[in-house]
């Protein structure tokens, strides 16, 4: 369970009443996430969600976040909005913590995805990088290939301790992708986290997408990678290339990529499954003292590596630009 913070009854009254939301009539702490601390806030104006950012949200970016999700929403995508308080500020402080309240979204993650909730993903990434085109505000992806080096250096004495040889597979990875990462691909706002848990169905259509606190500047293909990884590989590992297939045909038929995309997709899911490896690695070893979270397995991603180390091109995956 994702609370790094805890918020005292009375703390959490005097915050609220900053708001035009009613009375607090229930407050709990949610039970997945491992990135901030998320409260089921129920107020008589309705269910919302209460965020208090940790470790790793910086401050200044989050005009960025809030402001992504205001822009999206505009333009059709159904993900939260922040609510404003009487002030009409989006950003609070609670708890010693930068806090936020934003709209309630109804639907549930799917735990085994089917190639049709792939598609539908896949349209649905596709949907959110062209409503992103025109939004104002750029943010560098702070996780991307300068930034895995020193993440690996925060890991490396100890990851041999995880598993035997990590350090190795991840030192030869990240010399790999210093040479081959891809440079001037199509790019814009990216989602850079769109996990199975970040995205809400109702009953089989997708109904909204939540969690947009990696969202960043870059590849577009590079997000499409990210979800490649998160949602068409089976509980054992294998790739499942019909869900892949699916993922990428839903892509295409809201926005068809380059030929050069398809050609880096190896290269980019290489990096990808190194990016959620290294930060689970490093999360893995440093649980704060006291926090409610189960840190997720950094294996599953040296597993994941593993298999597009052994494909080398997207013909080979049988991913063809069409
Ligand atoms: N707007 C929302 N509407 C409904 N439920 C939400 C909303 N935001 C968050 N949740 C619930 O809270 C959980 C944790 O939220 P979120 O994924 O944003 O947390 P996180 O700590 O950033 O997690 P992650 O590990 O995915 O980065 C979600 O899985 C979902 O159950
Ligand atoms: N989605 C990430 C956690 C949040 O960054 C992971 O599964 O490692």
């Amino acid at each position: 369970m994702a609370v790094y913070t805890d918020v005292s009854d009375e703390d959490l009254r005097a915050f609220v009443a900053g708001y035009d939301l009613g009375d607090v009539l229930s407050f709990k702490g949610i039970a997945e996430g491992v990135e901030n601390s998320n409260f089921f806030l129920q107020t008589t104006s309705g269910p919302f969600i209460l965020t208090l950012y940790e470790r790793r949200v910086r401050e200044e970016d989050l005009p960025f976040f809030l402001g992504l999700m205001e822009h999206l929403s505009a333009r059709g995508l159904n993900c939260p909005v922040p609510v404003r308080n009487r002030a009409g500020m989006a950003l609070g402080r609670l708890a010693g913590r930068p806090a936020v309240i934003v709209t309630f979204l109804d639907g549930l993650a799917v735990k085994r995805p089917s190639a049709a909730h792939c598609r539908a993903v896949g349209a649905a990434l596709a949907r959110l990088h062209e409503a992103g085109r025109d939004f104002p505000i750029e943010r560098a992806n702070a996780l991307s290939l300068p930034g895995w080096a020193p993440l690996f250096a925060r890991a490396e004495a100890e990851a041999d301790r995880v598993a035997d040889g990590l350090a190795g597979r991840a030192r030869r990875e990240l010399a790999h992708l210093a040479d081959a990462w891809p440079s001037g691909l199509p790019s814009g706002v990216i989602h850079a986290d769109l996990f199975t848990d970040n995205v809400f169905f109702i009953g089989p259509e997708l109904s909204g997408l939540i969690d947009f606190y990696f969202a960043c500047t870059d590849a577009f293909a590079y997000d499409l990678a990210i979800c490649l990884n998160a949602w068409c590989f089976e509980a054992d590992c294998s790739f499942n290339l019909t869900k892949g297939t699916a993922m990428i045909g839903g892509y295409q038929s809201v926005r068809p990529l380059e030929p050069a995309e398809v050609a880096s997709l190896p290269t980019l899911c290489r990096g990808s499954a190194l990016r959620f490896m290294l930060t689970r690695l490093v999360d893995w070893l440093n649980v704060p003292p006291g926090a409610l979270v189960r840190p997720k397995d950094p294996l599953e991603y040296d597993r994941k590596l593993a298999f597009h180390r052994r494909v080398e091109t997207a013909r080979e995956y049988g991913w063809m630009a069409r």
